[in-house]
């Protein structure tokens, strides 16, 4: 599918105001030919011919039209202006849904600025070309060629006279789209690496404060400023290097009809009054050659945006979700079959190599293992936020893969080692995986969350806004606010990566209480690295390098005096414990 065919199935569902913005277009072109036949009138018949009755009939039907034709040409601007919004507003939605329906794997490799060029300047890009090149791409072609049929009509020499200039302008038009098109994509790339750019700044704010890095972010963002101005500036020279050649040739015409019909006027092959009608003709010929270099750079922006628009929208998920109104209800019976897992931009490394273990619903499993590991890829698997490379996972015995993933996900809720809070209030963020909770709800899986007791203390408590990825709370209050949000989905899998490391031995105690009166009926996943965290759990898993090497209860495991004992002595810091 090319731009064109891609860019119709969003105007086709517009296509009555189309059929009307043309109809008022191709009008506006046809009455366009009048005035200047009436001006030929004027000089031969009233000025030449003495038909003084004509004069004022003449001037006020001249006025009249031109009024119209304003009237015309105003309102199918109006309507490729509204189409353009509307298509601008379906393709924004069409690519944040895409956006949505995008996995874990495309979010590692694109970055954020990127993402944000295309939802802003491709699509105003786009819009752009929908509301006005459009249209004026086709008020050009449709002047252009009525023009030469008119002038070819009151006098074919002089007709010919001015078109042989026509090819040079094309073969310029030709080279500057060439030239123009690479550059175009060349300024979009760069204008994605400044948007990323400023992106991370913004994000990483903080962290250039703690480094005093100030000045090495400001020289960074320099150069890719300047990158972008640079090539701005290219592209700039490639259409001065052709637009002043088509001004020119267009001034021209304006010599050639002169010289070429004053020559027939002499001559008497041509009357003044089919001269002037002619020279009122002449714009309707140099006005789309004057415009043509402006309308090329339009299109050739137009094809980067698109381009750029459509690598979004047409990008596969590995994991696709579908749209599906059931709903399923799992046990939490899980079990993983010989998994083994590498990430797509390194298969020779593998994360994962031949996890073997299954649980029974409602038992709790802890995960440990030095940092890098995998225990947090280990327990991605299970929501499909990246499927295993080699063997299978199985949730009451049925394989992951074939149930619908957004009912799988519904079943769990994982309480993610990176914690993000919403710039909303904290009941909204609290209840995000379930807006059916009411307030009591929530404020009972807070208080589960030990969180209950600081929001309260809060001035406007649960209905504090809380800022942007949860700025202005403690790392531990916003695992703990985090770790309600999980709780009030009231999944059958319940997952906490290392939620409550940032929280204090006492409180983690307080808390796990309280979880384990409350996920006796869930299958619970613990990623902790400290020992206190899963001691309770019905199995923990030892992972190193993406292997479990030792699995048991917490009894069983010191008893082995193995790598997990080693562990649990240092915690403790304590000389042969049993
Ligand atoms: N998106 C990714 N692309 C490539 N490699 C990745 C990606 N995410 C993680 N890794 C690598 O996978 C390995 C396991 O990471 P993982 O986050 O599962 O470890 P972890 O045991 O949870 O560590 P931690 O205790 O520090 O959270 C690491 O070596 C990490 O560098």
């Amino acid at each position: 599918m090319n731009h064109f065919s891609w860019i119709w199935n969003y105007l086709k569902k517009h296509i009555a105001m189309i059929i009307l913005a043309l109809f008022l277009l191709l009008l506006n072109s046809i009455l366009v030919i009048i005035n200047p036949y009436l001006s030929s009138i004027l000089i031969d018949d009233v000025i030449y011919g003495q038909q003084d009755d004509l004069l004022v009939p003449i001037l006020a039907t001249m006025i009249g039209l031109t009024l119209f034709r304003t009237i015309i040409r105003y309102s199918y601007q109006v309507m490729f202006d509204s189409i353009g919004q509307r298509t601008l507003f379906k393709l924004r939605q069409d690519m944040y849904q895409k956006l949505n329906e995008l996995d874990f794997d495309y979010f590692n490799h694109t970055r954020v600025g990127d993402i944000m060029a295309r939802m802003t300047g491709d699509t105003e890009a786009v819009r752009h070309f929908v509301s006005w090149s459009s249209y004026n791409i086709l008020e050009s072609i449709i002047w252009f060629l009525t023009a030469i049929v008119i002038m070819g009509l009151i006098n074919w020499q002089l007709m010919l006279a001015l078109v042989a200039v026509t090819p040079l302008i094309f073969i310029l038009a030709m080279n500057l789209s060439k030239e123009s098109h690479p550059a175009f994509y060349e300024i979009r790339e760069s204008f994605s690496r400044l948007n990323s750019m400023v992106e991370e700044n913004i994000g990483g704010n903080r962290v250039v404060k703690a480094f005093a890095r100030e000045e090495y972010e400001k020289e960074k963002f320099t150069r890719h400023n300047l990158d972008y101005k640079q090539r701005n500036l290219d592209s700039a020279k490639i259409s001065q290097k052709y637009l002043p050649l088509l001004e020119f040739l267009a001034s021209i015409l304006n010599v050639i009809t002169l010289l070429v019909g004053g020559f027939l006027v002499i001559r008497q092959q041509m009357t003044l009054g089919e001269l002037v009608a002619f020279n009122g003709y002449l714009w309707m010929l140099n006005n789309p050659m004057r415009m043509i270099g402006w309308l090329v750079n339009d299109y050739q922006r137009f094809l980067a945006a698109a381009h750029k628009i459509r690598q979004l929208l047409y990008r596969k998920p590995q994991i696709p979700i579908k749209n599906d109104e059931n709903t399923l209800e799992l046990k939490g019976n899980i079990e993983f079959k010989q998994v083994s897992f590498h990430f797509s931009d390194d298969p020779s490394h593998n994360i994962l190599t031949n996890i073997n273990f299954s649980v029974n619903s409602g038992m709790t499993v802890g995960i440990i293992g030095e940092t890098g590991a995998g225990k947090s890829t280990l327990v991605n698997l299970i929501g499909r936020y990246y499927d295993p490379t080699e063997g299978n996972v199985l949730i009451d015995g049925i394989d992951i893969k074939d149930y619908p993933v957004r009912q799988l996900r519904e079943n769990i809720a994982m309480v993610m080692q990176d914690v993000f809070l919403f710039s909303n209030t904290i009941t909204d963020n609290i209840a995000f995986g379930n807006p059916f909770a009411d307030g009591e709800y929530i404020r009972n899986m807070a208080k589960i969350a030990d969180a209950d007791s600081f929001i309260s203390q809060m001035p406007l408590g649960y209905d504090t806004i809380v800022g942007e990825r949860g700025v202005g709370l403690s790392g531990g209050q916003k695992q703990r606010i985090s770790l309600a949000r999980a709780l009030t989905k009231n999944p059958s899998i319940l997952i906490l990566d290392d939620t409550t490391s940032a929280v204090d031995m006492e409180t983690e105690a307080k808390i796990q209480l309280e979880l384990s009166r409350m996920t006796q009926t869930k299958t619970t996943f613990i990623i902790a690295h400290r020992i206190s965290s899963v001691r309770e759990a019905d199995l923990i898993l030892v992972l190193d390098k993406g292997e479990i090497i030792e699995r048991g209860t917490h009894g069983e495991l010191v008893e082995k005096r193995g790598h997990y004992y080693d562990v649990y002595q240092r915690q403790l810091g304590l000389e042969g414990v049993s």
